[in-house]
């Protein structure tokens, strides 16, 4: 088709919407692709009324979406569209919600999967023609489903003695004005349906649609899922198709509509553009780039539990943060911070900075804009001369908490918050760890630090003589935990749940529900070491790639302004997860992982085959690597780059150097080498190094996806302001963790909030750091514990005083900790079978405030 033609995209909610738009993309590169959501106020947003503006399209997509086509509030504008695309013979393409309500927009009947198809591959029937013609597959395809409704076959064969035959079927030439009354008026019924069939599944529904005289398609399944094959040929099917109905159009279309084409970017979700090339202003300041003062030495009696000691001595009650890989992972980190360093904090739509317990200024702003502001300050002071090899040099370290994804994605959290939305520490000074040489790198970007550099390494030589063996107090702790109480989840209560799931699953509200909650745990807090002991204790009992622990205090009394929110945040965390990683040339690497088998020296490798191989566990994972596809687009963008570099192609390559543990390199061979890989298209931004993968970790066998999302082309490697300004950005559409939420997003998190019936926190967020050069790595925030000086309280204990005969009141200061654990529950899932799953997570965690485990944790390098 010659010029540029433009397709509207109606999504109904964040169903993968970005992974079609990006195969349409693909497949139609001359194509510009609006997006209205189902229920944009078009005249106020575009200012023409709406039937005009469906009107200058091209061509229209239905997209997917939860919920039912029988229900406005799901459908919104889909309807009116059909009307106007019937009147105005605009060629539509609907997707599975979108497909369901151009079914029911001619006669018929929804019902009820048996058994509802959520992330299932399926083989599709067809007679290989119309849109199936020449597919890779040849006439049965495997496609992916994500549908709990659909439409029986039987209703197409009874309507038009199965039209699905007649493969030379036509429609009417556009605009000639012959269309039949059935194409344009209301629905008829199954007798005259307008439809016709054109593939379908072995269970008896319909899967594939098109209209007989309008230029309408319709598709149950998702072709742009990462299992279809070759869903590029469905779209290009379909384009030929509707080609002479385009081209009569365009010559219809008046000069200058495709100006209404809008970025994906400021439509599907309003966020920030990001990665926007330097302004010559920043370009002028170059200059201004940030030096990293830093040493390197292997110091042979030092190890990651020295430093861990060290750094939690050295902050003493002040803020104290390190990111430490306590099983395989490569690097550890530890923050040396100031006693005024610097805290941002966002909280209550206010965003606070202090320097150690004091406020300097509180300014009030979105969540948008706070993390938009935090990237400034980074890139504020951007370096690029620190030790290549090591993935942090300096900069923020924290965590953003569960509600705050929420907030990102507008779902209402409930009022009472117990941490921050985000906490994160400036850390100028650090010592890292690399476990493979074995090295140790002292570094600073403090201007003239050099004197702190060599002295802090003259330190760390005589560090074992001073740090002893081992830092934890077991008496002491023991006491702590004798008087431990916990308060764990409701079995009936949780089943309940879980059930209540299922039922919304069933009803096609969701395709996967990753249901939670919680424990809390009321210890005694006796002196500041006692959460840095809990955390030492934790894990040793789970030894992991993403352990963390970060004590952010609250402010002083008094020097904060109304709604003290800055109440101080500690967090334990013992994460085998990754979430995000980003490099310093602008990669983005996400590698979710669904679905786990313990591992015992007993375990039978066939029955871990047997079990991570079965569709439930394949299907928890592959929803979760296109659900991660969907939120990836959103920071790259749908669009093919223009071209792909040569420096892209080494990145695809290689794996890269300076990221903190990654589980598909570091953690875990890969023992499934069967699963299939799925290449790059030539100019695609995502990739898909790994899908499916069953890999081996010290205790438990888990299936990995690993998605990559490669800079744009906007973004200059070479200029780490440009990597920051790009890599933070991405905080903006993946929060919160598709791996903790479900699919689609939005309204699986609106159904969760809805049932849990509290906050996460912390738990269910991320926890990790953005570098100065630009780098970056976050776990999810599971197998995780936290607690606020909010809740902290005292208790009066009567003692019998020693002296003379009056009773002493003793005061005893105790901590809640709050555990969280969960599931993804699908309708596959048995009821049971969740509740022991989440117990089996929680009980990790909590035996961590149960036993104390004396021995040193094994540490085996590389
Ligand atoms: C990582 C998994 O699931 C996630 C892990 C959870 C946890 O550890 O608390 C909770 C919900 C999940 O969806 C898994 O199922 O393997
Ligand atoms: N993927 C979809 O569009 C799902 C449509 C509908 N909610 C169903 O479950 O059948």
């Amino acid at each position: 088709m010659p010029g540029t033609s433009s397709i509207l995209f109606v999504d109904a909610y964040d169903s993968f919407a970005r992974n079609i738009i990006a195969l349409l993309y693909n497949c139609l590169p001359s194509a510009d692709i609006v997006i209205i959501q189902i229920d944009t106020d078009v005249p106020r947003l575009y200012g023409i009324e709406i039937h005009e503006f469906i009107s200058r399209f091209d061509a229209i997509v239905l997209g997917p979406g939860p919920g039912d086509p029988r229900n406005q509030f799901d459908v919104g504008l889909f309807e009116y569209i059909l009307d106007v695309s019937a009147e105005s013979h605009i060629p539509l393409l609907g997707i599975c919600l979108g497909f369901q309500s151009l079914c029911l927009r001619y006669g018929h009947g929804i019902t009820r999967l048996p058994v509802p198809c959520h992330g299932q591959t399926k083989d599709i029937r067809s007679y290989g023609t119309d849109i199936f013609a020449g597919l890779r597959d040849g006439p049965d395809v495997r496609m992916m489903g994500y549908n709990s409704l659909g439409i029986q076959r039987s209703e197409f064969l009874l309507s038009d003695g199965d039209h699905s035959q007649s493969s030379t079927a036509t429609p009417s030439s556009p605009g000639s004005g012959t269309s039949s009354p059935a194409s344009t008026g209301p629905p008829l019924g199954n007798k005259t349906s307008a439809l016709q069939l054109l593939a379908w599944d072995d269970d008896g529904f319909a899967m594939a649609v098109r209209h007989s005289m309008l230029p309408f398609w319709g598709l149950q399944f998702h072709p742009e899922s990462c299992m279809c094959y070759d869903g590029a040929g469905l779209i290009k099917n379909w384009w030929a198709q509707i080609e002479p109905f385009t081209s009569a159009r365009m010559s219809r279309v008046p000069p200058g509509v495709s100006a209404c084409a809008l970025d994906l970017r400021s439509q599907l979700i309003k966020k920030p553009s990001s990665g926007s090339p330097l302004s010559v202003e920043e370009l002028n300041s170059r200059v201004s780039i940030g030096r990293v003062t830093w040493s390197m030495s292997k110091i042979k009696s030092v190890t990651p539990q020295h430093l861990s000691k060290y750094c939690h001595t050295l902050a003493g009650k002040g803020v104290c943060t390190m990111l430490e890989s306590a099983a395989k992972g490569r690097y550890c980190i530890y923050a040396f911070s100031e006693a005024n360093a610097e805290i941002i904090e966002y909280a209550q739509g206010q965003l606070t900075s202090r320097r150690g317990g004091v406020v300097y200024n509180l300014e009030t702003m979105s969540l948008q804009e706070a993390l938009n502001e935090v990237a400034a300050r980074t890139k504020s002071r951007a370096c690029n001369d620190g030790c290549p090899t090591i993935p942090f040099w300096g900069g923020w370290v924290g965590f953003c908490s569960y509600e705050a994804g929420l907030e990102l994605i507008n779902v209402r959290a409930s009022d009472h918050q117990v941490v921050p939305d985000f906490s994160f520490v400036f850390v100028e000074r650090s010592v890292v760890f690399d476990q493979h040489g074995r090295n140790i790198c002292v570094q600073s970007i403090k201007n003239d630090d050099e004197a702190w550099v060599t002295n802090m390494m003259h330190k760390l030589k005589v560090l074992e003589r001073t740090a002893g063996r081992d830092g934890m107090k077991h008496q002491s702790l023991r006491e702590v935990l004798d008087s431990a109480k916990v308060s764990a989840p409701d079995h009936d209560d949780y089943t309940d749940k879980i059930r209540r799931c299922q039922e919304e699953l069933h009803a096609g509200n969701s395709y996967e529900l990753c249901l939670t909650s919680e424990a809390r745990i009321d210890v005694p807090a006796p002196n500041a070491n006692s959460s840095y002991d809990l955390y030492q204790n934790l894990i040793k009992h789970n030894p992991v790639p993403f352990a963390a622990y970060l004590h952010f205090p609250g402010t002083k009394p008094g020097s904060y302004q109304s709604g003290s929110t800055a109440s101080g945040t500690t967090i334990l965390s013992s994460s085998p997860e990754q979430f995000l990683s980003w490099s310093r040339d602008g990669t983005l690497d996400m590698i979710p992982m669904k679905g786990t088998v313990q591992r015992t020296p007993t375990t039978d490798i066939d029955e871990v085959y047997r079990i991570l191989g079965s569709p439930k566990e394949a299907a928890e994972n592959l929803m979760i690597a296109d659900l991660i596809r969907h939120d990836l687009y959103g920071v790259v963008g749908c669009r093919p780059y223009p071209v792909v570099s040569e420096h892209e192609r080494s990145i695809d390559q290689q794996p890269v150097a300076h990221t903190l543990p990654r589980q598909e390199d570091d953690s875990g061979p890969s023992i499934d080498n069967s699963t299939q890989k799925y290449e790059r298209p030539a100019q695609d931004p995502l990739s898909i190094p790994a899908l499916n993968t069953i890999k081996q970790f010290d205790t438990v066998y888990q299936l990995v996806s690993h998605i990559r999302a490669h800079p744009p082309p906007h973004v200059d490697a070479s200029d780490p302001r440009s990597v920051i300004a790009h890599n933070h950005s991405s905080l903006h559409y993946v929060l919160p963790p598709g791996s903790m939420t479900g699919a689609p997003k939005k309204r699986s998190c609106e159904i969760l909030q809805q049932l849990e019936q509290r906050n996460r926190g912390v738990y269910s967020g991320i926890i990790g750091y953005m570098d100065v050069g630009g780098g970056g790595c976050w776990s999810v925030a599971i197998r995780t514990a936290f607690s606020s000086e909010a809740e902290d309280y005292v208790v009066e204990k009567s003692a019998k005083g020693e002296v003379g005969d009056e009773d002493l009141v003793e005061v005893e200061k105790r901590k809640i900790w709050h555990v969280g654990a969960g599931g993804a529950v699908t309708v596959l899932s048995d009821v049971e079978g969740e509740w022991e799953e989440m117990m089996g997570k929680m009980n990790n965690v909590l035996k961590g405030f149960r036993e104390v485990k004396e021995d040193m944790p094994a540490w085996r390098p590389e």
